[in-house]
């Protein structure tokens, strides 16, 4: 989870090949009309975003029917997105926050020539995103880091909870 340009497609796919599981690009799961608003240059609305996330819920929910997990990016950027994607996991979800300042998020999206995203919706992104701060299952990490130290990073906390889990579980 994170803003647009936080690293997450790239680290998600980092973490995928390490761990063998799938990676879902969540961009790729957005409605047409979604990502022609956003290349037009206009934020999703919650209304927007809903089937969409009820998209990546039913992916959550397929990837833990077969076993396996999988490493998803999705920018789930209000809690009442992560409660829902929760909710869809029977909790068996957590989420890596990449978490950085304006400038290298806006120096980031502004060096891709390949992405619908303009850079000028990174302000509402900014807006929108609630900081997970005392939501359960969170591992937050700086993206002003190298790629290699956030994969690293993010592969140790997921793990940890994955630890606790068990420990809780008995
Ligand atoms: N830790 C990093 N250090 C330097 N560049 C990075 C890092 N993480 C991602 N990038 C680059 O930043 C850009 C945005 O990353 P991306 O994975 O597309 O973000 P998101 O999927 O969150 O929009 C890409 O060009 C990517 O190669
Ligand atoms: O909820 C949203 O407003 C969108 O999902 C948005 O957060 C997402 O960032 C875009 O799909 C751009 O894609 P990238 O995050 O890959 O830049």
């Amino acid at each position: 989870m994170g803003v647009s340009g936080s690293g997450k497609s790239t680290v998600g796919e980092c973490l995928a090949e390490l761990s063998g599981a799938p990676f879902v690009e969540g961009d790729h799961l957005h409605p047409a009309e979604n990502v022609e608003k956003m290349a037009r240059g206009f934020p999703l609305t919650d209304e927007d975003r809903m089937p969409w996330l009820d998209r990546i819920g039913i992916v959550i929910k397929e990837a833990l029917g077969i076993g396996r997990g999988a490493v998803i990016s999705c920018s789930s950027l209000k809690r009442a997105y992560r409660d829902r994607l929760r909710h869809a996991a029977d909790g068996r979800l957590a989420f890596v926050f990449l978490d950085g300042p304006r400038e290298v998020l806006l120096s980031r999206m502004g060096a891709r020539h390949d992405h619908f995203m303009p850079v000028s919706l990174l302000d509402s992104q900014l807006q929108t995103l609630e900081l997970p701060v005392g939501e359960p299952d969170v591992v937050s990490i700086s993206i002003d880091n190298s790629l290699e130290r956030i994969v690293y990073l993010a592969r140790d906390g997921l793990e940890n909870i994955v630890l606790l889990g068990e420990k809780h579980a008995g």
